[in-house]
C-alpha cells in the first residue's frame, strides 16, 4: 500500500516538473514526510522502484528521485538508472535524440513488440544478429529496415555515414550467377563480361547494413554462400577461391514468402528471429487513420497546400481493404493529392473530394454501403497539423475514455460540494468504468487479433485467480476477459490515454484508497503481476478505471466484516491455529499472534492497541486467548475502536473453528459468546464502546441482501446534506428470527427500518418501500425520519423524488442493459393498463420498474428468487394473474427466462 503511494507521489511530482531541477518533493525526506512513514522505509522503496525500472535516480545529497516514463514523456530517453549528479544527467540530454523509430507509424502499438525484437537483435554483441522480416508486399518491411540502420547509428553501434544498401533479389531471380556476383563481387576473368575485378555488396556495406528483400529469391548456392558469411563473417569474390575475405556487415532479410518452404533449413538455422509485420487490413481503425493521417500531412508539407479532405472521402479510405497495404495507402493519397493540385496549382488550399479519385477506387468506393457520414465537415490539413487534432474524431475508444475521466472529475466536484453522496460517487464511477470496459470489449476483432486476445487471456486467468486465492475473495463478471481485451487493445490508446491534473487525481486516489480498500488493493496486486509479466506499466488512471471496473462487478469478499485474531502463548502455537483454521474454512478469517511466554499483558495489550488503530474493527473485534488474564484486553480495546469486542478463553482448534464456522455464517458478534458458552466449555466478555449512538436506518428487501442493499443506496443518494445517519442493509431473515438481539441495536441507535416486508421489531417504526415512494412530497415517512428536522425532512424529500427518476432507480437495482429493461417494463405496464383496465400511480409504477428489474437479474444470474406464496386465491385474483402472466411473457421471451408464479402473486399484491 504504501509503496504503491511511492509510487504514486514519485510520479505525481515527476508530472509537475516543467524543467529539470533539483525539486525537492522528489527526495526520500519529502516523500516519507508526505506519506507519513519513517525516511529509511521510503528510501528503500524508492531504490527498489530503481531496481524495477519504475524509477531513476541521481545520486547528488540528497538523491533525487524521478518517475521513469513520465520523465522520459516529458523530456528525454533514459537508459540507466543511476546517475552521479545533474551534469551527468543532462550530458544524456545532449546526446539523446528521438528514436528513428518514432516514424515507424504503429511503433507504439501493432509494431511495439516487432520493434522491441529489432532493437533486442541489433544490441546484440559484435555485428548484432540477422533477422528476417516477413508480411506481405508494401507492409513496411524496407522502410523498417531503412530505421534499423538508423536506429544503429543513434545508439553508436555503427559508424555516423554507414552505409545502407539494399539489394532487391527479386530482380535477379533469373540469373542466379548475376545476383551472386553481385552480392559477393567477382574477379576479373570469373565469367564472360567480367572485364575487371568488381567488389560486391557485402564488401560495399561494410560497418553498415545489408537489406536483402526478396530474399526467398536467393538460390541455394547463394544461400550456402551466405551462411557461411553468417557463421564467420568471411566469403570470397567469385572466381576468387583461395583469398577469403572478410566484412563486418548487419545483414537484415525480407521475405513476402512463407518462410518455412522457401528456404534452406540450414540457412533459415543462421536466421534465429523472425519478425512479422502485420497486413494493414488487419491493423485497428486507429493505426488506420494514424497512416491516413500522416500521409495527408507529408502531402500537405511537400506541396505547401493546406488540404481539406471530405469525410466522405476520409470514410471511405477508412472502409475500403488495402491488397498491397501500407504502400497502396500511401500511394492513393498520394495520388488524390497530385490530382488535386495539377487541377487548381495556384490555389493556396486544394480540396480533396470525390473529383480527384481515379475512376478504379472511386468504384470500389461506392461499392460501400451503410457509411454514416455524420461528421460532414471537411478536414483540414496543413503541414504543422497535430495527429490528436485528426484522431480523436475516429478513435471512439479514446473519445470515450475522455469523456469518462471529463465524468469523473464532474462527479468529484458534485461530491465535493455536497450535491452528491459518497455512495452515489462510488456508484457512478463504477457505472462509468464498466460502460467504457463494456465497450472496449465488445469491439470487434479480426482473428489475429482474437488469438490475441485468447493468448493474454490465459496469462490473466492465471493472475487473476492467484490475486483471489491471496485475497480471499472471488470476482464475479468477466474479468479475465475484459482485462485481456482491455491488455490487447490499450496499445492503441495508450499515447492519448487523458491525464487527470494532478489535485484531482490525488483526491480521487484518496477517495479510492479510503472507500475501495479491497479492490484498491486486488487491483494494485494483480496489476503488479501484470506489469511484470507483460512489461507494461500503468498509469495512475488506467489503474482508477479498472479498480471501478471492478467495483462494477460486486466483488465477493469471502473474508468476514468481524475481525477475528488468535493470541496465544507459545511459539507457534496461535499460528498454527489459525492457519488449520483458515485452510478448512478456505477463508482468512483468523489473524494470530505468537506471544513468549514471559510477555507481560501491558505489552499485550500494546500490541493489540496497534493492531486496532491500524485495522478498521468497526464491525467487531473477537479475540480468542489461551488465558483467563488476557480478558480484561477487551475492556482497553474497545476505547479505541468503534465496534465491540469479544474475548473468548481457552483457545483451541475446535473453539477456533466453531468460532470461525459462525463468522462465515454471519452470525452476530452478540450471539458468539453465548453459543460458545453452550458448546464449549470457556468464558468470555463482550464490550462495547461507549458514545453517543449514531443514528441508523436499516433497509430489508424480500429479495435478499442484494435487494437491500440497493435500497440503501436508493437512501444513501438521498441523504439530506449535513444529517449523519447511517443506513445499512441487513438480511431480513436475520433481523426477523434475532430482532433486537444484534450488534446494530447495541452500537447504534436504530431509528427505523425500510423495506419491503416489515420484520416487525417491537418498538422500530417501518416504512415500506411502496409506501415511502408514495408518501414522496406529501406525507413525509414521520416515523421513521422524525429525528431529522423540518428542513433536513424537506431536502430529503425532495432528493427522493429527484432520484425516484426511473432509470436511476433501475440502474441502482441492476447491472442489466438499462435502457433495454426500462423498455420491456414500459411495454409490460402498458399492456397491462390496458388489459386489467386500470391506471397506475406513478409510485405504483415505480415499483414495478424496480421490482421487475431485479426479479430479471436475480433469474438471469439464478440467485435467490422470491417466495411469495398466497392460499385460496380468489377467482378475480386467479384471473389478473394470467393476465399478468400474459403480459410479463414478452420480458421472458426477452431475457430466455421463466417468471415464476410466486414473483406474479407479488407483482399482482403491487397492483392491487
Ligand atoms: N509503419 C509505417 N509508417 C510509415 N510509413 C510506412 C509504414 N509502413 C509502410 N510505410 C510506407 O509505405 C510504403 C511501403 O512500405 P515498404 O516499401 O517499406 O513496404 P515493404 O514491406 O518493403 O514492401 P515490399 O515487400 O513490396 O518491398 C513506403 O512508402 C513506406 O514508407
Amino acid at each position: 500500500m504504501s509503496k504503491q503511494k511511492v509510487q504514486d507521489l514519485l510520479v505525481m511530482h515527476t508530472m509537475n516538473l516543467d524543467e529539470i531541477i533539483e525539486d525537492e518533493h522528489l527526495t526520500a525526506e519529502a516523500i516519507a514526510e508526505e506519506v507519513g512513514i519513517a525516511r529509511n522505509t521510503i528510501s528503500q522503496y524508492l531504490n527498489e522502484l530503481v531496481k524495477e525500472g519504475f524509477a531513476f535516480k541521481v545520486k547528488s545529497r540528497p538523491a533525487y528521485f524521478f518517475a521513469k516514463s513520465v520523465f522520459e514523456e516529458n523530456f528525454f530517453p533514459i537508459e540507466k538508472e543511476v546517475f552521479d549528479n545533474f551534469v551527468d544527467l543532462e550530458s544524456v540530454q545532449m546526446q539523446s535524440k528521438a528514436s528513428p523509430f518514432i516514424a515507424f507509424i504503429g511503433s507504439n502499438a501493432s509494431m511495439k513488440q516487432a520493434i522491441e525484437q529489432i532493437k533486442s537483435c541489433v544490441h546484440y554483441p559484435n555485428i548484432g544478429l540477422p533477422f528476417m522480416l516477413y508480411g506481405d508486399t508494401g507492409v513496411g518491411k524496407s522502410l523498417l529496415a531503412r530505421l534499423t540502420r538508423d536506429y544503429c547509428e543513434m545508439k553508436g553501434l555503427i559508424e555516423p555515414n554507414a552505409p545502407f544498401i539494399e539489394l532487391n533479389c527479386a530482380q535477379y531471380f533469373h540469373n542466379q550467377e548475376l545476383l551472386s556476383s553481385i552480392l559477393f563481387g567477382y574477379k576479373k576473368g570469373a565469367f564472360t563480361g567480367a572485364d575487371e575485378d568488381r567488389i560486391g555488396l557485402l564488401e560495399a556495406s561494410d560497418g553498415g547494413v545489408l537489406f536483402l528483400d526478396e530474399c526467398h529469391r536467393l538460390g541455394p548456392e547463394s544461400q550456402e554462400k551466405l551462411f557461411t558469411f553468417l557463421d564467420n563473417g568471411s566469403f570470397s569474390r567469385l572466381g576468387e577461391n583461395n583469398k577469403v575475405r572478410h566484412a563486418k556487415v548487419r545483414i537484415i532479410f525480407a521475405t513476402t514468402e512463407n518462410i518455412k518452404e522457401s528456404f534452406l533449413r540450414t540457412f533459415l538455422r543462421r536466421i534465429p528471429i523472425t519478425i512479422g509485420i502485420p497486413s494493414l487490413n488487419s491493423r485497428t481503425k486507429h493505426e488506420l487513420s494514424e497512416f491516413i493521417f500522416s500521409f495527408f500531412v507529408a502531402e500537405a508539407e511537400k506541396l505547401d497546400r493546406e488540404l481539406y479532405i471530405s469525410s466522405w472521402l476520409i470514410n471511405r479510405l477508412m472502409s475500403i481493404k488495402y491488397e498491397d497495404n501500407v504502400g497502396e495507402l500511401k500511394n492513393t493519397i498520394k495520388f488524390m493529392c497530385a490530382s488535386a493540385y495539377s487541377r487548381h496549382p495556384a490555389d493556396s488550399s486544394l480540396l480533396i473530394n470525390s473529383e480527384v479519385i481515379e475512376s478504379e477506387l472511386l468504384q470500389k468506393f461506392l461499392a460501400i454501403k451503410e457509411i454514416d457520414d455524420i461528421d460532414k465537415k471537411e478536414v483540414r490539413i496543413t503541414k504543422d497539423s497535430k495527429l490528436t487534432d485528426f484522431i480523436s474524431k475516429s478513435s471512439p475508444e479514446i473519445k470515450l475514455i475522455r469523456e469518462t475521466f471529463e465524468r469523473f472529475s464532474e462527479y468529484l466536484s458534485a461530491y465535493k460540494n455536497e450535491s452528491n453522496s459518497k455512495e452515489f460517487l462510488k456508484t457512478q464511477l463504477a457505472r462509468e468504468a464498466n460502460t467504457v470496459i463494456d465497450i472496449i470489449v465488445n469491439t470487434e476483432r479480426d482473428d489475429h487479433a482474437k488469438t490475441g486476445v485468447q493468448f493474454l487471456a490465459t496469462t490473466m486467468k492465471e493472475l487473476v485467480n492467484y490475486v483471489e486465492n491471496m485475497n480471499y475473495i472471488r470476482i464475479k463478471g468477466n474479468f479475465i476477459i475484459a482485462l485481456s481485451h482491455y491488455f490487447y487493445a490499450r496499445g492503441n490508446f495508450l499515447s492519448e490515454f487523458p491525464i487527470l491534473d494532478s489535485a484531482t487525481s490525488e483526491e480521487l486516489a484518496t477517495f479510492t484508497k479510503d472507500n475501495l480498500e479491497v479492490e484498491e488493493k486486488v487491483v494494485t496486486a494483480l496489476l503488479e503481476l501484470i506489469e511484470t509479466r507483460l512489461d507494461s506499466t500503468l498509469s495512475i488512471e488506467e489503474k482508477m478505471l479498472i479498480t471501478y471496473y471492478l467495483k462494477s462487478l460486486n466483488l465477493e469478499v469471502k473474508k468476514t466484516n468481524t475481525r477475528a485474531v488468535i493470541l496465544s502463548h507459545g511459539f507457534s502455537t496461535a499460528s498454527s491455529i489459525a492457519d488449520a483454521v483458515n485452510r478448512f474454512l478456505d477463508e482468512h478469517i483468523f489473524e494470530s499472534f505468537d506471544m513468549p511466554f514471559d510477555v507481560p499483558v501491558e505489552k499485550v495489550e500494546e500490541k493489540m492497541i496497534q493492531y486496532v488503530r491500524s485495522n478498521d474493527c468497526g464491525k467487531g473485534l473477537i479475540l480468542l486467548v489461551d488465558m483467563g488474564s488476557l480478558l480484561v484486553l477487551g475492556k482497553k480495546l474497545v476505547e479505541y475502536t468503534d465496534g465491540p469486542v469479544l474475548v473468548i478463553n481457552n483457545v483451541t482448534t475446535p473453539q477456533a473453528l466453531f468460532v470461525g464456522e459462525m463468522l462465515k455464517k454471519g452470525t452476530d458478534i452478540e450471539l458468539i459468546g453465548p453459543k460458545i458458552m453452550e458448546n464449549l466449555k470457556t468464558s468470555y466478555d463482550v464490550n462495547y464502546p461507549v458514545y453517543e449512538k449514531e443514528a441508523m436506518i436499516l433497509t430489508v428487501s424480500q429479495s435478499g441482501l442484494g435487494g437491500a442493499e440497493q435500497l440503501k443506496t436508493f437512501i444513501d443518494s438521498s441523504k439530506p446534506v449535513g444529517s449523519d445517519f447511517i443506513v445499512e442493509a441487513i438480511e431480513l431473515s436475520y433481523l426477523e428470527k434475532y430482532g433486537k438481539n444484534n450488534s446494530l441495536f447495541k452500537q447504534y441507535d436504530v431509528k427505523g427500518i425500510i423495506g419491503t416486508t416489515d420484520p416487525s421489531i417491537p418498538d422500530i417504526p417501518y416504512i415500506s418501500l411502496e409506501d415511502l415512494i408514495s408518501g414522496v412530497g406529501e406525507k413525509p415517512s414521520i416515523d421513521v425520519f422524525n429525528f431529522l428536522s423540518t428542513e433536513e425532512l424537506k431536502q430529503f424529500n425532495d432528493a427522493l423524488i429527484k432520484n425516484l427518476s426511473i432509470d436511476r432507480l433501475v440502474s441502482a437495482i441492476t447491472i442489466l442493459d438499462v435502457k433495454r429493461v426500462t423498455e420491456y417494463i414500459d411495454q409490460f405496464i402498458h399492456q397491462l393498463e390496458r388489459q386489467l383496465n386500470i391506471n397506475l400511480s406513478n409510485a405504483q409504477k415505480a415499483l414495478l420498474y424496480v421490482h421487475i428489474a431485479g426479479a430479471v437479474e436475480r433469474l438471469i444470474r439464478n440467485i435467490e428468487t422470491l417466495t411469495y406464496t398466497i392460499e385460496n386465491q380468489s377467482p378475480e385474483r386467479r384471473k389478473a394473474v394470467s393476465v399478468i402472466a400474459d403480459s410479463i411473457s414478452m420480458i421472458e421471451q426477452a431475457y430466455n427466462i421463466s417468471i415464476p408464479q410466486d414473483e406474479l402473486q407479488y407483482l399482482y399484491d403491487i397492483l392491487f
